[in-house]
């Protein structure tokens, strides 16, 4: 069983890329579970903010969500924006998860801005839309200092960097059970 923790800002690939994994994974007959900040933050951490320690405790949550999945699973992702190297290494200690930066370019997130975020971070502070703490823009993203993969999907397509995470998965899981 590997954990993986994808992480990056908003829009830089992380749902894409697990979602798009899952079913090549599971042609080889693997086992795969996907645990988004996204989908999480409207259940088990509906009671948290996007302060530090609020992002913290989130990551912490989503660790021990999938180290409970480990039964049932060869493969547990967690996507979240997760900013903070201090959890991330915790969870590294912890479960040894791995890291995989997707990176992105601020200009291409602010182009694709699925969600409107980019657009309301960059409103005049009295706009009453104003976003104050979007991480990368006005809110801090630490840098993963060592990553095992770092995935930039500012200038390839999603299929692309689909495969190059997939080949990373298979190394990944060939080097464990050897
Ligand atoms: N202020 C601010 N900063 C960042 N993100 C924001 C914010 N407000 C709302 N959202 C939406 O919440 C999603 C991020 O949740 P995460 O659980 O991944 O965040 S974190 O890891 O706790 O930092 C994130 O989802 P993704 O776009 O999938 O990354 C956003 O849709
Ligand atoms: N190389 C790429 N890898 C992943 N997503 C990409 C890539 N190029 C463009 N995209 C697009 O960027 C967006 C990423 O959104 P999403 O996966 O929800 O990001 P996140 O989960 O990090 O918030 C999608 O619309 C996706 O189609």
């Amino acid at each position: 069983m590997m954990i993986i923790q994808l992480t990056g800002l908003s829009g830089a690939g992380k749902s894409t890329l697990a979602v798009g994994v899952k079913p090549l994974l599971e042609k080889q007959s693997l086992k795969v579970e996907i645990i988004d900040g996204d989908v999480y933050r409207k259940t088990l951490c509906k009671d948290l903010g996007f302060s530090k320690e609020d992002r913290m405790e989130n990551i912490r949550r989503l660790g021990e969500v999938a180290w409970s999945f480990k039964n049932r699973a060869d493969i547990i992702m967690i996507a979240a924006i997760n900013p903070f190297e201090a959890i991330r290494n915790e969870l590294k200690e912890k479960y040894g998860t791995k890291t995989i930066w997707v990176k992105c370019e601020i200009p291409v997130l602010l182009k694709r801005d699925t969600k409107g975020l980019y657009k309301r971070a960059l409103l005049h502070d009295e706009h009453p839309d104003k976003l104050f703490n979007l991480t990368g823009v006005n809110d801090t993203y630490e840098v993963p200092a060592s990553p095992d993969l770092v995935i930039d999907t500012s200038g390839e397509p999603a299929s692309q960097s689909v495969l190059t995470f997939y080949e990373f998965l298979l190394r990944s899981r060939a080097s464990y059970l050897s």
